[in-house]
């Protein structure tokens, strides 16, 4: 049976994510996402799912860093899933709902609900936690505060017997997180005939010549006039210094694509050093 890692415990956004690609899988929780990575380096899992992207709050900066600079594994899946934020409480502590103090939750998942948590609690401090069930399983604890929150979803409502006090606190509609799956063979190619396969995508870290005019034109124009439709591109700091920085590039076509050899060949001419982080088929899980 195939061993899934994914960001823990029970009930986080990535299990569900999970739970929905991999029914019949061995799934393993890791409490940070570099545990996760690393476990299927070490041979620990033969795949891991971790965040990457929230349709609110943007990157989630530490996979896509633990990825290009400790953990070096390919992408052979991208999973889209739609988030919805509830504010949950301890059953004994419903009633003191209206007054919190303490609010719990995955740094990403407090970013979501932003507007809401300033107007509804604004004098009410902000806890992080490794993940949204990590800090529902803490809230599941009679001996905190009354006073306190957690911000998760519903399955982990369910399974830590919290109470919703609130439900969809997220600050904008469409709110969607997007995972990736590592796996250590570049070769996987990840199929699922039971969810909408929105595509094809290579993704492809690029680094440009030091100090060179309109360098990032040139990078552009390579996939500009082969008419190579890019999905996103996103700059990162390369950690040597002030201004050093990489670009991640998401191409929505196959690498096998005739036009993305030559683009690479291209771009390596022009003095940028080229890396493909993955090829794989894009999911959206309802
Ligand atoms: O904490 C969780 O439930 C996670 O799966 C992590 C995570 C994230 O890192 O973005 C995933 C989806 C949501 O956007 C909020 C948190």
């Amino acid at each position: 049976m195939t061993r899934i890692g994914f960001l823990g415990p029970k009930a986080t956004f990535t299990d569900m994510a999970v739970t929905k690609f991999f029914p019949e899988s061995f799934k393993k929780a890791f409490s940070t996402i570099p545990e996760c990575m690393d476990a299927v380096l070490e041979g620990k899992v033969d795949m891991a799912v971790v965040p990457l992207e929230n349709a609110i709050e943007g990157s989630v900066n530490v996979t896509l860093d633990y990825l290009i600079h400790d953990c070096p594994l390919p992408i052979v899946g991208e999973l889209t899933i739609p988030i919805s934020q509830h504010l949950l409480v301890h059953p004994n502590h419903i009633k003191n709902g209206g007054e919190l103090e303490v609010i719990y939750s995955h740094s990403h998942a407090i970013a979501q609900c932003h507007k809401f948590l300033h107007k509804k609690y604004p004098n009410a401090v902000y806890e992080t936690t490794s993940s949204t069930a990590a800090a529902a399983k803490l809230i599941s604890d009679h001996r905190l505060s009354k006073k306190a929150a957690c911000i998760a979803n519903s399955l982990a409502a369910k399974e830590y017997n919290l109470c919703v006090l609130q439900e969809n606190i997220h600050d904008y509609d469409n709110n969607h997180t997007k995972f990736i799956i590592l796996h250590r063979d570049e070769k996987v190619m990840l199929h699922n005939e039971e969810h909408d396969n929105i595509g094809k995508k290579t993704t492809m870290m690029v680094s440009l010549p030091t100090d060179q005019s309109g360098a990032l034109h040139q990078v552009l124009s390579v996939f500009a006039w082969r008419k190579l439709n890019l999905s996103k591109i996103e700059s990162r700091p390369m950690k040597t210094g002030l201004g050093n920085y990489f670009f991640i590039i998401d191409i929505n076509e196959e690498v096998e694509h005739p036009l993305i050899p030559p683009a690479i060949e291209e771009l390596e001419a022009l003095g940028c050093s080229v890396k493909v982080l993955g090829r794989y088929n894009s999911y959206l899980l309802r």
